[in-house]
């Protein structure tokens, strides 16, 4: 069953998602890709594969990525974001990091978790379902 994942990463990171991305084309190639602005264009790219470009996050993207978890639209989020830069949006990163937890949602902020995740046994798994917490809403 396709999915749509949802990749980000800030700009002292980009180098080391794209590269990730790479590696991860075929997987990556088998569900629906969306990205904020300028991500979404270097992974379009490197990859030859479509990816929906929301805005660039500083200008609202991660808000957006953060519209499609609360709507229950999206299945995961690969977020290499930098610990070490500020950024001026910094309480939107906090605010789509914050849905992944409210919303259970798969979210991995560095290279090593988005290896574990994205050669899970589950990842592609028909048969598995993560579990949606119910807020009685
Ligand atoms: O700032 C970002 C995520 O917080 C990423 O935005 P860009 O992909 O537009 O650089």
């Amino acid at each position: 069953m396709q999915k749509t994942l949802a990749l980000v990463a800030h700009d002292h990171k980009k180098a080391d998602l794209i590269g990730w991305a790479k590696q991860h084309k075929a997987v990556l190639a088998r569900h629906k890709l969306v990205a904020t602005g300028t991500t979404g264009g270097l992974l379009s790219d490197a990859l030859g594969l479509p990816v929906h470009k929301f805005k660039s996050g500083p200008l609202g993207g991660d808000q957006q990525i953060g519209a499609l978890i609360a709507e229950g639209t999206l299945d995961a989020l690969f977020f290499f974001w930098d610990p070490l830069n500020p950024a001026p949006h910094d309480p939107d990163v906090k605010a789509l990091l914050r849905l992944c937890s409210v919303w259970n949602l798969p979210v991995a902020c560095n290279e090593a978790t988005a290896d574990l995740m994205i050669t899970s046994p589950l990842f592609e798994d028909t048969q598995h379902a993560r579990k949606l917490p119910d807020y009685g809403k």
